[in-house]
């Protein structure tokens, strides 16, 4: 079944969400107004029409945010949500359904439908992801270079040092974190979730290669979960472990990784397609990606260099 769904956003940054009626699918469960897609419909024209039955309002200005498939045991359901930026008329309950406004943290605690968990991260995660170089010496270059990215407006940082021991990468997440928490932005650490946890970053992003020694869900409590996908057989691993979000690589050939097969903007959608959570395309792109990595279904954009000091190289991994 093919769903429109509106994620409708007000000034103050709080979404609207209503409750589905008891006897319905999903029944008691708090929803992203929309509905079924009907014959003849485009998503975009459907969710136009469910919005005005269901509150009476039209959406104005509306992008899409995630597209994800879910397979509920009583139905398979393909949501196409949008983030509603704007609409006309003042929203009304008109099938009777509690509705109210709900800001991120709120939105986090409340009970959703399953396939909802994807709607959530792509809502909370910006559309740039910061791949930090590999650190050399000078690390006092190397937290400038944190910091100026995190001036020109990067929200998400993955602290990547694949060289260093376990003492010398514990002090610069240290260091990463306090970078991060003063810009209000978020950390990653590439290593292990313990060592995420005791430094007090905000996730964990795991290598292509850890993703195969998880069994089953890993449940890290309020830390994301982010993994580094290269083929749909990675993306399946990912989702199993109930990863926030995936970085899918290489888009375009990297000096980073040479002799790589990219997967292309057609391989980067395929992906996006197939996970039911938000994708960032990575290799050899930067902020100039942006629209296309949406316009393909993605989150946007992770890097190193082309978000490195407008793009300078750090090292000689960058
Ligand atoms: N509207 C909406 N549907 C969702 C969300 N998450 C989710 O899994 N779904 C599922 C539940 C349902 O199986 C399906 C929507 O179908 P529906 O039957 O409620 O659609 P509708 O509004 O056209 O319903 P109705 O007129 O028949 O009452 O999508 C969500 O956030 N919003
Ligand atoms: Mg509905």
């Amino acid at each position: 079944m093919q769903v429109a769904v509106g994620a409708i956003v007000r000034e103050d940054g709080r979404y609207l969400l209503s409750r589905r009626r008891a006897d319905a699918h999903q029944g008691g469960r708090w929803e992203f107004p929309g509905g079924k897609i009907e014959a003849g419909e485009t998503p975009e024209t459907a969710l136009d029409r469910e919005l005005y039955e269901e509150l009476g309002i039209r959406p104005l200005i509306i992008r899409p945010l995630i597209s994800i498939a879910h397979r509920y045991p009583e139905r398979h359901v393909r949501l196409h949500v949008y983030r509603v930026e704007s609409f006309s008329g003042t929203p009304e309950p008109r099938e009777g359904q509690a509705f109210d406004w709900f800001d991120e943290t709120a939105l986090c605690a409340l009970s959703l439908p399953d396939a909802n968990r994807g709607i959530v991260a792509a809502l909370r995660l910006p559309d740039r992801y910061l791949i930090t170089p590999e650190p050399d010496v000078d690390e006092a270059r190397f937290f400038a270079g944190i910091e100026a990215a995190l001036r020109r407006g990067v929200r998400l940082v993955q602290l990547r040092a694949k060289s260093v021991d376990e003492h010398r990468l514990r002090l610069l997440a240290s260091g990463a974190v306090d970078v991060c928490r003063r810009h209000g932005a978020r950390l990653m650490l590439n290593g292990r979730p313990e060592l995420a946890r005791v430094v007090g970053a905000d996730g964990v992003h795991l290598s292509a290669s850890q993703l195969q020694t998880v069994q089953g869900r890993l449940d890290l409590e309020n830390l994301y979960i982010a993994a580094s996908c290269h083929n749909e057989r990675e993306l399946v691993l990912a989702g199993r472990l109930g990863v926030d979000f995936a970085v899918c690589s290489p888009v375009r050939p990297t000096a980073s990784h040479p002799g790589a097969p990219a997967i292309g903007w057609l391989g980067f959608e395929a992906m996006c397609a197939q996970a039911p959570f938000p994708v960032y395309a990575l290799g050899g792109l930067d902020t100039t990606d942006i629209e296309e990595a949406r316009r393909r279904g993605g989150q946007g954009v992770a890097a190193i260099r082309g978000l490195w000091e407008g793009g300078q190289a750090y090292a000689r991994h960058a």
